[in-house]
Parts: structure tokens; sequence; C-alpha cells
């Protein structure tokens, strides 16, 4: 019997922890990130006879680690690699909650997009159509009421499928400006070739590109022996994209 774990991410008030509730009851248990003062909520569920391990993320509007809750989701993203990654919306305000999705689908394909207060939406008269907009992302959508635990089991269902590679979603890629996608190309094999095919090459490469050095440290922590490597190789990769 597998364990698989799950991720619940998504923007500040969206319904994480109400969903975090409704899906593992009182299997759950607090304490904090190793080195950090955040909050981390961690339970379970069974289905289906396999264990589904939930964390349930700091809601965040961006996930490049403008702050200690931004660098915690995404280093839980990219770093420890969660079987299913359920990016929560919420339904009424699809537009602002788009954004961390797309960035969240840069970081992982292995997702499962939460359409949640779908009750309020009914009542402000927003129709989402759900099958759609699943062709346009390319990963699973479900619309869900984690406070009235609607939608719970197809929700269930979406994240077993994604767990056991039944569905491999192929996500939606945002496409940056020629010259930005010239240098991701140079720089992706690199950085595949130093830490593998674990890790999100594409999306490692757009930080560097961007300068963001705390991925590179994030990476030292996390590869230890191959830090020095990692950093050289990572510059010299950086001076042939510039
Ligand atoms: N109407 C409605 N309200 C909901 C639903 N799910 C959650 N809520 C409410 O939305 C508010 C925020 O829910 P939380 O679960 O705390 O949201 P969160 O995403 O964990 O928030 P942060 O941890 O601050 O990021 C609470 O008042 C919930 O009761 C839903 O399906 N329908
Ligand atoms: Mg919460």
């Amino acid at each position: 019997m597998s364990t698989y774990r799950v991720a619940l991410i998504g923007n500040p008030n969206t319904g994480k922890s109400t969903l975090f509730n409704a899906l593992t009851g009182l299997r759950q248990h607090t304490g904090n990130w190793a080195g950090k003062t955040v909050v981390r909520a961690e339970g379970e569920y069974e289905y289906n006879g396999h264990t589904y391990n939930v964390i349930d993320l700091p809601g965040t509007y961006s996930l490049f680690s403008n702050s200690v809750d931004e660098e915690v989701a995404r280093d839980y993203i990219v770093l420890d690699r969660p079987d299913v990654t359920v990016i929560v919306l919420d339904a009424t305000a699809m537009e602002r909650n788009m954004n961390l999705a797309l960035q969240v689908l840069e970081m992982t394909s292995r997702a499962v997009v939460c359409l949640n207060l779908i009750d309020e939406a009914g009542k402000l008269g927003i129709e989402i159509r759900e099958q759609l907009l699943a062709e346009k992302l390319g990963v699973p959508v479900v619309k869900i009421s984690a406070r009235n635990k609607q939608g719970i089991t197809e929700l269930l269902r979406q994240i077993e499928n994604v767990a056991k590679r039944r569905i491999v979603p192929k996500p939606v890629q945002v496409k940056y400006s020629e010259e930005i996608e010239r240098r991701i190309q140079e720089l992706e094999p690199e950085v595949r070739r130093l830490i593998g095919d674990d890790y999100p090459a594409r999306w490692i490469a757009l930080r560097l590109l961007d300068g963001d050095d705390s991925i590179i440290a994030a990476l030292e922590r996390r590869l230890g022996a191959n830090a020095s490597q990692t950093k050289e190789m990572i510059a010299d990769g950086l001076s042939c994209a510039h």
C-alpha cells in the first residue's frame, strides 16, 4: 500500500484550511516548518486502500520568495515534490487567482485545480465551464464547496488519478518573449543535467534568469554535497545565457 503526499496551495482565504479539515477530519497535527515560525498543518485520509498525507501550505499571492510563507510554499512544491498539488482557487475571483495557478503549473505538472466557494459563485451568477477550463489548463478541474462538503468525492477521485498516474497532466505553460524563451532553451538543459529530472528545470531556469538567488540557496541546502558544483555550473549556464 502506497502513501501519497498531497499539498494544498492557493491565495489567502480561498478555503484551503476548510478543505484540509473536510479531507482529514481529526487525523491532523500541527507543528512548525523546520527553522521557520510558519505553522505547518499536516493530516491524512484513506481512499481506496491508500493513505494520503495532506499538507496545508500557507496562503500566498505569488511564489517568488518575497516572504517566508512564499518560500515555504515554493520549496515544498519544487523541492519536496508532492505526488499531487491541489491548487485551491476562489471561484468568485478567478482572474485574480489564476496568477498563482499558472505559477504553480510552471513548477509541477502533477496538479489538480480545485474551484472552491462554488456556492458563492452560484449566488453571484458566475457560471464556470470546468471542462473547458480543464482543457485550457491541461489539468483536471473540480468544482467544490469545502464548507458544504460538496464535490469532495470527485476531488478525491481526481487526486487519486493524478497520484496513481492514471492521468498525467500536461499543464499549459506561460510563453515569454522570444528572447527569454531563447535563454530558457539554453539554460534549461544545463539545469537538467545538473539536478536531474526530478526538479522543474524550466521553472528553475526562469528564476535564475530573473536573478532569484534564493532558489540556488534552497537547491544547495537540499542537494548538500553538490552545492559548490551547482553554483559553479549554474553560473556558467547563466553567463552563456546572457
Ligand atoms: N461560502 C463558502 N465559504 C467557504 C467555503 N470554504 C471556505 N469558506 C470560508 O472562507 C473563509 C476562509 O477559509 P479558510 O479555510 O480559512 O481559508 P484559507 O485558504 O485556509 O486561508 P489562509 O490560511 O488565510 O490562506 C472561512 O470563513 C470559511 O468558512 C465554501 O465552500 N463556501
Ligand atoms: Mg488556512
